[in-house]
């Protein structure tokens, strides 16, 4: 079975067109600080004029529809490669990828010209565009997350790679053909593993781009900008959770009530804008204080909130000691503060009772001379 394989490269031509619409729309509307999109708009910009080239075999000159479509396609590929270094914060590339795109043009033209030769056209090029993949893959399971958009594009690139390395076996043994455009069971693989690849990372990239505004939004949603700590109804929520968990499994929260100390005389007398600083300070030292499991909130004003899961009184006051102690480590912005702490008293207990008797403790360590912990 084979398909046309200029309907099959006009089909990639179409998609391209599409894809590069919308990764431009996603370029101009997307916050600046999603990089690397200006670099995957380009991708199928590169494809599509590749496609129309290819596509125009026999009615343009051959350095056009041979030498440049080739190019064009391979530095689709590599600004598609260099974006996704730039979405995860890389820069550089250039150099090797920009010397190798120089070189192939080179060797191409003398392979069309001088000493034409389509299989070994047609090795080399099988062989650049696979070792620019694996350096992508690579690139992508050593720095990127484990989320589904860039699971699908590293699929993509490696079932692309193996499409590869059959095309290059069929040169070795003698199926490359003599053009493109000759229908073919391999041509069809290989010009429809290209469709499909060109689909697939692009919508790749438009997946990777949403997910990552979709997770900063998530994040504005759910912290306080001053003190990156989570915000009342974000801490609320996963105490509440919490104490669903304790209730079906047991081992149940404490929580802490803090408060700085005398915060308005900071403001006071050191300016509004100290006194934002010594917030953000104060909720870096609580934070270093905490396990990765324990949450820090912002209850609102100079107050917060620190749940700490499956804990008992007696660690958490451990905690909320070592948050004295980073707090008076000497640091420009240090302060003082008071701490109301309770614990989990078995399933009947509810999240309004654990912050009555919080908010009673820390208020019984204000009236006991503050910088202190009390428990109730
Ligand atoms: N700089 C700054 N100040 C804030 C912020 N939120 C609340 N405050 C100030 O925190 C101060 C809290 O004052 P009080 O409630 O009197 O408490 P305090 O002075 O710490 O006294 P005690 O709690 O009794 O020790 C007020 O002056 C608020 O304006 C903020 O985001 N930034």
């Amino acid at each position: 079975m084979h398909l046309d394989p200029r309907s099959l490269i006009a089909m990639a031509g179409f998609m391209s067109a599409m894809m590069a619409v919308v990764l431009l729309f996603m370029r101009r509307n997307y916050p600046a600080n999603i990089h690397g999109l200006d670099y995957w708009a380009a991708g199928p910009v590169l494809w599509l004029v590749s496609t129309v080239l290819f596509s125009a075999r026999g009615e343009l000159p051959d350095f056009l529809t041979m030498v440049v479509a080739n190019e064009a396609l391979l530095l689709g590929a590599i600004v598609y490669y260099l974006g996704s270094r730039r979405f995860l914060g890389h820069g550089g590339g250039w150099a090797l990828w920009g010397s190798v795109a120089a070189a192939s043009a080179l060797v191409f033209t003398w392979l069309t010209y001088f000493a034409p030769n389509y299989a070994l056209r047609v090795a080399i090029f099988t062989v650049l565009m696979a070792a620019l993949y694996c350096a992508h893959l690579r690139f992508l399971y050593r720095r990127g997350d484990k989320g589904f958009p860039m699971r699908l594009v590293q699929v993509v690139l490696a079932l692309h790679i193996l499409v590869l390395m059959a095309r290059f076996a069929s040169v070795i043994w003698g199926n490359a053909g003599s053009d493109l455009m000759e229908p073919s069971l391999y041509q069809t693989i290989y010009v429809g593993a290209y469709v499909l690849t060109v689909l697939m990372l692009s919508i790749g990239a438009i997946l990777m781009a949403t997910d990552r505004v979709r997770n900063e939004l998530e994040y504005l949603a759910n912290h306080d900008s001053l003190t990156q700590a989570l915000n009342r109804r974000a801490v609320m929520q996963l105490c509440q959770e919490e104490l669903e968990r304790a209730r079906r499994h047991g081992g149940g929260p404490s929580i802490l009530m803090l408060d700085l100390d005398h915060f308005k005389r900071v403001n006071d007398t050191l300016g509004h804008q100290h006194g934002d600083a010594v917030l953000a300070h104060f909720a870096a030292c609580a934070r270093s204080a905490l396990r990765r499991e324990d949450r820090l909130g912002r209850y609102g004003g100079e107050e917060f909130l620190v749940l700490l899961p499956h804990t008992d009184a007696r660690a958490a006051d451990h905690v909320a000691q070592r948050i004295h102690t980073l707090l008076q480590a000497g640091h420009l912005l240090d302060c003082q503060l008071s701490i109301g702490l309770t614990s989990w008293r078995g399933p009947v207990d509810t999240l309004e009772a654990m912050l009555g008797r919080a908010d009673a403790a820390l208020y019984q360590a204000k009236d006991q001379g503050r910088n202190q912990t009390c428990a109730v």
